[in-house]
């Protein structure tokens, strides 16, 4: 083997958020995703009664597993073809048992691409905290590099997927009075805002990046004026979250005469509940009583831009090249830099 062969990554790991795949699943999802993080039961019930609504299953998994099949296909027909391997943080099929199932088929190093395009505790450190936490569950994982892909929500084929689907759903929306483009993405508490990235750049790197990817879906539109809201807020009412809501904010808009909107769903890669529940029922809902027309710009998913940008990283990346400095990689679980994306200090009551 030469020394480049052996610097060569020959699998990788699709990693992801989890949902559950029915009813009975729900509970013991929702504590996976809110141990430690203090949110209080009468929202876990609200989000609960959520995943009931559709059956208990949320839609994440499969469009993942489409996403993974068309991510496969496109990297075979480059002749890069790692196998894919698929593995969430919060429900099956977990992290460790996608690398016990790839170590046992001989891979030693595998690069991991994360569903979340952004920086920030929840967005970039809980997955890499989530490898390191796998690794340590691994029988003979000492012998693994894990290296994750860097943050993504500035490259041209996310951009360019994000503004096809709004494209799409201008014209879904068709004729008329002009509409107003909103960007929306998942609320988070501001401390976690304000300590999200390294701490040398002050703070603020998830709703910077947010804001700039934002931008640049608007840039390629030529749209001139553009809003960003926040979408799912959780936790204690006492703890302030980034606002508005997409929800207060179509009031705003119908207040100033807006008749219709666009809703983006940047902050997301797919159309999993906290978009069909959020946005196509909630939001969707309060558009009709205000009388405004509505159109859900599509994720980005199986877009062939965004699934070409994950293969040009990928590639990127493969014979261990690659910038590993970037923002949000980082191998077996290590931090982008030191104190990165802290989780802030609890509120106390
Ligand atoms: C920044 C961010 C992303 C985007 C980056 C990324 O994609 O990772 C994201 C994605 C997602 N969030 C999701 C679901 C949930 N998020 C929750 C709770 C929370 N999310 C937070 C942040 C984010 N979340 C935060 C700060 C909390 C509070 C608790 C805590 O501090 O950690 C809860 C608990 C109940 C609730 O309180 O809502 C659920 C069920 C699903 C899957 C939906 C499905 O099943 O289809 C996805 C993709
Ligand atoms: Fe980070």
């Amino acid at each position: 083997m030469t020394a480049a062969a052996s610097e060569q990554f020959t699998a990788v790991l699709f990693h992801s958020f989890g949902g559950p795949d029915g009813p009975e699943d729900v509970r013991p999802f929702l504590e996976n995703v809110t141990r430690g993080r203090g949110v209080p039961p009468e929202r876990l019930e609200e989000v609960v009664e959520h995943y009931l609504h559709f059956g208990g299953i949320s839609p994440i998994n499969r469009l993942n597993l489409d996403m993974i099949a068309a991510l496969q296909a496109e990297l075979r027909s480059r002749g890069t073809d790692l196998p894919i391997y698929f593995g969430n943080r919060n429900w099956t099929p977990f992290v460790a048992d996608a690398l016990t199932a790839l170590r046992s088929d001989g891979h030693r190093r595998v690069l991991v691409f994360p569903t979340s395009a952004w920086g920030g505790y929840s967005g970039c450190r809980q997955y890499h905290e989530d490898l390191a936490g796998a690794l340590a569950q691994v029988d003979g994982s000492s012998d693994l590099l894990v290296r994750k892909l860097p943050q993504f929500w500035d490259r041209p084929g996310f951009v360019a997927a994000a503004a096809a689907a709004v494209r799409r759903a201008l014209a879904e929306l068709g004729e008329g009075a002009p509409a107003r483009l909103v960007f929306t993405a998942h609320s988070i508490p501001l401390g976690a805002d304000r300590t999200a990235g390294p701490p040398e750049d002050g703070g603020h790197l998830y709703s910077r990046q947010v804001a700039g990817a934002a931008q640049r879906v608007a840039d390629e539109l030529g749209v001139e004026n553009h809003d960003l809201v926040w979408q799912s807020r959780s936790g204690p009412p006492q703890v302030p979250w980034l606002e508005p809501d997409i929800c207060d904010h179509l009031d705003a808009l119908a207040e100033e005469g807006v008749g219709r909107v666009v809703v983006c769903p940047i902050g997301f890669v797919s159309d999993h509940l906290e978009v069909v529940w959020d946005l196509d029922t909630e939001a969707r809902q309060r558009a009709e009583e205000l009388g405004m027309g509505y159109a859900r710009a599509d994720t980005v998913g199986t877009d062939p831009a965004f699934l070409a940008m994950i293969a040009d990283l990928i590639e990127d990346y493969a014979d261990g090249g690659g910038d590993t400095s970037a923002l949000g990689c980082g191998d077996n679980g290590a931090l982008c830099r030191p104190g990165c994306c802290q989780l802030p200090p609890r509120p106390t009551r």
